[in-house]
């Protein structure tokens, strides 16, 4: 069973992507979600241009969620008219009321430091619909490539619980059976460069999470 969640289907979010082939792939692969980065420091940032032209490819079922790394509220706004993103995901340090009252459900993304006491630092965020858990790296504000010590991850999450950081095909399954998250995310582990995904690294990943299935206990 999940965490945070009674269900034994852990879901797949490919993020990162930059190109219509890329969320392609990562839609036939069967992922249940496809990432956009609107952080200009980021070399997976898209325009507002790319990203149209990304969410307008997208077949039915497939959620588009754009990835905020403390982005003003008005520069957010515009970017909502304009752009039909399913899901908000806040990296950076958004406080509750930040990330409340833009007309779209959101996750809020906690970078775990050594030790941190996760279900304390969740607990503000109870407008959340998820919880994705990064690695904490001085400066970065994600997109790192490192994992954290899962064993930090609560038992009982109030939340969905969203596990990311360093993950790839390797070592999802181990990570899916220690954590049982609700869903795992992936931008670097399905890289063929920064910011241009390959597209057997992404069906390797996505089988991986399938096969691992968090049921039996
Ligand atoms: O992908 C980025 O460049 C990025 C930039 C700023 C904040 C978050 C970013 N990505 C998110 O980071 C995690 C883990 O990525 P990785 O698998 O370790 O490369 C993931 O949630 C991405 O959505």
């Amino acid at each position: 069973m999940a965490r945070g969640m009674n269900v034994t289907v852990v879901r797949s979010k490919i993020c990162g992507i930059t190109r219509i082939e890329d969320a392609l792939a990562a839609v036939e692969a069967g992922a249940d979600a496809i990432g956009l980065v609107f952080y200009g420091k980021s070399p997976r940032a898209v325009s507002i241009e790319q990203a149209a032209a990304i969410l307008q490819a997208l077949p039915p079922f497939v959620t588009s969620v754009g990835l905020f790394v403390d982005m003003p509220r008005d520069q957010l706004q515009q970017l909502l008219q304009r752009l039909p993103l399913d899901l908000l995901q806040f990296h950076g340090d958004e406080s509750p009321a930040d990330c409340e009252g833009h007309g779209r459900p959101y996750i809020k993304a906690l970078r775990v430091r050594p030790g941190e006491d996760v279900a304390a630092a969740m607990a503000p965020y109870a407008g959340a619909r998820g919880i994705l858990l990064d690695t904490f790296v001085e400066g970065v504000p994600g997109g790192t490539g490192a994992s954290f010590d899962w064993s930090l991850v609560p038992e009982n999450a109030a939340k969905p619980i969203i596990l990311a950081g360093g993950l790839d095909a390797g070592n999802v399954a181990t990570a899916i059976r220690q954590v049982r998250p609700y869903a795992v995310d992936v931008s670097g582990g399905v890289e063929a460069s920064k910011g241009i995904k390959d597209a057997g690294k992404i069906r390797a990943f996505v089988r991986a999470v399938r096969d691992a299935r968090c049921d039996g206990d």
